[in-house]
């Protein structure tokens, strides 16, 4: 008798278990859809206030709580101004170091969620005001920087220190901040200088191809996996407030001694210029006590480009340098190498001014025009910028062009490879969150091997996966079953 065995993949129970495994194959998908739609992130939140020597500014950071470690994760979130001068302007009343943050503050405590303010790191850092009033008064100094710490211990933030950084820590932390933000430490390719030019001091900040000379100047990091070997220096008293008190003090110490009137006649000032200064303005601890038989004298501009320039020369002195290179005053410095960003005044005057993408020798000529145009010109054209700076960018912008040009040593060369940034992103350029990430840990020195797929997702696809492959052999083994049992009846 012939056995006529029934195939078993022509039964309805082969559509089931397709239809099963269809039904599997949906829900693996929806769940991985549903799994990387952008749910609302959950972010961590920062604050540091840099205390700069003409103001202090708040920055709130946040990232996302789970990618702390990754490049360009970390984003400004808010910034607020305080209102005032910077914090060593108290130094005759130091309470009111304190109390000028609070509006910043209280500004934080409402853009930060009320759950994460107790994990919300605050940092203070103070430049180069607080440094030039520790060499003048040590108490004072530290007075302030009491009254600060006192009134960031009063809101809800994790406090977690007011000091003083020193020059190397604001070149490099600035140095950080501008390649964390262009995503160029987790990348083989070049990194970006940094150039910073505050009120009181300037940095510089590069990887240089030399080698550096002196230890001053060196700072070692290792991020993600690289190392780097970074030249910075940074200048006290050559920020561009201090700088032009140097360059009046030298011209006034120049001016014939007059019991009647002390006339200062300033080529970086504006033609029809004429305003009545203090000498108690102009004298800093930068420089020697000037001493004139007036307190007053009148500042008169000449709107002279090239006078001005040579000028400013005389603050840098080039005349010894006890390495193979130098910038100025005795400092050692490598030829300058690769791209630079410069920010904070270096691109609030050439932005002012825009002269942020001209060759040298055109920025040179566009400058000297506008130095030499007539004061009541300048004010009438801007009619709402603040008339100290108004009358300052003449000075500042040549100040720029004389510390790049013959401080640094830039050329019409390379000129161009100086980039006047402000923001990477919608971040500040500045030392701030390079800071932060340091004292967070947020960059570390090896770089996080990068997981195949997110871990929700990796959870999700092997809990399913198995499911999947249990209910198929589970089905399997019923069907066979009960198949085997028909065909033996069949056989009977
Ligand atoms: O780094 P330090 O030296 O401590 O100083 P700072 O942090 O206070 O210095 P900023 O970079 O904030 O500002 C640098 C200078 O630029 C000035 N400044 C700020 N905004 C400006 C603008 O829009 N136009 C011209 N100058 C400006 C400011 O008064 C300072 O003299
Ligand atoms: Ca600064």
């Amino acid at each position: 008798m012939e056995v006529k065995v029934k195939n078993p993949w022509h039964r309805p129970v082969v559509i089931f278990l397709m239809a099963v495994v269809a039904v599997g194959i949906v829900i693996m998908v929806s769940i991985s859809v549903v799994q990387h739609k952008p749910l609302p992130q959950k972010y961590k939140y920062g604050i540091v206030l840099d205390a700069g020597s003409s103001h202090t500014s708040v920055f709130i950071y946040k990232w996302p709580a789970e990618k702390e470690n990754n490049t360009g994760m970390v984003q400004q979130h808010h910034t607020c101004n305080v209102k005032g001068k910077g914090i060593s302007s108290y130094f005759d009343k130091p309470h009111g170091a304190g109390a000028s943050l609070e509006e910043c503050m209280k500004e934080a405590k409402e853009k930060i969620p009320a759950h994460r303010h107790s994990e919300t790191p605050v940092y203070l850092g103070a430049t180069a005001g607080m440094r030039l009033l520790k060499m003048e008064d040590e108490m004072a100094s530290e007075k302030v920087l009491t009254s600060v710490a006192h009134s960031l211990k009063t809101y809800p933030f994790s406090y977690q220190g007011a000091r003083i950084l020193s020059g190397q820590e604001e070149g490099a932390f600035g140095w950080i901040t501008v390649n964390y933000l262009s995503e160029n430490l987790r990348k083989p390719a070049g990194t970006l200088g940094a150039l910073d030019l505050g009120g009181a001091s300037t940095q510089i900040t590069f990887v240089p191809q030399q080698i550096i000379e002196s230890s001053d100047n060196s700072i070692d990091f290792r991020l993600y996996g690289n190392d780097y070997h970074l030249y910075t220096h940074s200048f006290l008293c050559y920020g561009k407030d201090q700088a032009l008190k140097l360059a009046m003090a030298e011209k006034l110490r120049s001016t014939p001694d007059k019991t009647d009137a002390i006339l200062l006649r300033d080529p970086c000032f504006h033609p029809g210029y004429n305003t009545t200064k203090t000498l108690e303005s102009v004298n800093t601890p930068c420089m020697k006590p000037l001493k004139m038989p007036k307190e007053q004298f009148s500042h008169v501009g000449l709107g002279n480009w090239s006078q001005c320039q040579e000028s400013i020369r005389k603050v840098f002195n080039t005349s010894h340098c006890p390495y193979s290179g130098c910038s100025f005053n005795g400092v050692f410095q490598p030829t300058v190498e690769g791209k630079f960003g410069a920010f904070s005044a270096f691109f609030f005057v050439m932005d002012f001014l825009n002269l942020k993408n001209d060759s040298l020798d055109k920025t040179k000529q566009r400058l000297a025009m506008y130095c030499s145009t007539p004061w009541q010109k300048i004010v009438q054209d801007h009619p709402k910028v603040k008339e100290k700076y108004l009358s300052e960018y003449c000075f500042s912008a040549t100040y720029i062009l004389t510390l790049l040009e013959h401080g640094y040593n830039f050329t019409s060369d390379n000129w161009n490879d100086i980039k006047f940034i402000k923001k990477i992103g919608d971040s500040d350029a500045g030392w701030t969150l390079g800071y932060m990430l340091n004292l967070t840990n947020m960059i570390p020195a090896e770089d996080p091997d990068k997981p195949l797929m997110p871990h929700g997702g990796y959870v999700t696809f092997m809990i399913l996966f198995s499911l999947l492959i249990l209910v198929l052999i589970i089905m399997a083994y019923i069907y066979f079953r009960r198949f085997t049992k028909t065909a033996q009846k069949d056989i009977i």
